[in-house]
């Protein structure tokens, strides 16, 4: 059987009395990669958030390679990677400095650093302050930061969006790197052409609900690529 690195099981989450989870549970072994899509609003950011550490439910387990949060926290921090959907960086800052901050604050050797910016394609620019990078580089930045601890899971919440096709490209690859190393991945997405590029598996939330889950091929069965489209549109009655 293989290993199972993520196991949510039956995980509700409430926030001022509003209920934003309704019991989700999913399971994803080493070296996966799950999307999660869904609309706005429908919890995805929420439930990384969970995964991720930074937030608890109010009800149902998380386990990260056999670790949960509750148990032990430090071990738990220690499977995860996480790249947030937004993140606001220090002014005047190089890129190899904020790595470096980063590294001290996981105890992670400063080599690491370098070994990650090459891994991300940015050597070149890295004494270049990171307010000066595009989109696409900042988000190149995050990835490394949160492959900086070497993870079991890569939590990671709308990591392309707003990327230009060539970003796109180039984090689709990325991506595939990673889960050729054995890491598991987790993120969240409404183009459903990212989850086809890069997913194993598909998971569809809507209002705290997961509505449909199954291999990435299946949908391909259905219909190739087009697939997943005219799922998320059935689901959620606009185009992705
Ligand atoms: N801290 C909070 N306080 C109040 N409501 C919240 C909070 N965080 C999330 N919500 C609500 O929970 C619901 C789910 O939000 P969430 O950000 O998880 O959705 P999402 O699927 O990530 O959406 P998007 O694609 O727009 O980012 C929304 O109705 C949102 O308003």
């Amino acid at each position: 059987m293989s290993e199972s690195v993520l196991s949510v099981s039956d995980v509700h989450k409430s926030i001022n009395k509003q209920q934003i989870l309704h019991g989700v549970s999913l399971e994803a072994t080493k070296g996966h990669v799950v999307a999660l899509c869904g609309g706005n609003g429908a919890g995805k950011s929420t439930l990384l958030r969970m995964i991720a550490g930074v937030s608890q439910p109010t009800a149902g387990s998380i386990r990260v390679a056999g670790q949960s949060w509750k148990n032990n926290r430090k071990r738990y921090a220690e499977q995860i990677g996480y790249m947030p959907d937004d993140y606001l960086f220090s002014h005047g800052l190089s890129a190899e400095e904020t790595l470096a901050f980063w590294a001290t604050l996981r105890r992670v050797d400063k080599e690491v650093v370098g070994q990650k910016l090459a891994l991300v394609g940015l050597s070149e620019v890295r004494r270049k302050p990171v307010t000066s990078f595009s989109k696409g580089m900042r988000q190149r930045l995050l990835f490394a930061q949160a492959l900086l601890g070497n993870p079991a899971l890569l939590v990671m919440d709308e990591p392309t969006n707003g990327l230009d096709p060539y970003w796109m490209d180039s984090f689709v690859e990325l991506v595939r790197t990673v889960k050729d190393a054995g890491h598991t991945v987790i993120f969240s997405t409404h183009q459903m052409q990212v989850a086809d590029a890069i997913a194993d598996e598909v998971i569809f939330l809507k209002e705290g609900r997961i509505v449909q889950s199954g291999p990435v091929e299946a949908y391909r069965e259905v219909g190739d690529s087009l697939g997943l489209y005219k799922a998320f549109q059935t689901l959620f009655g606009y185009e992705a």
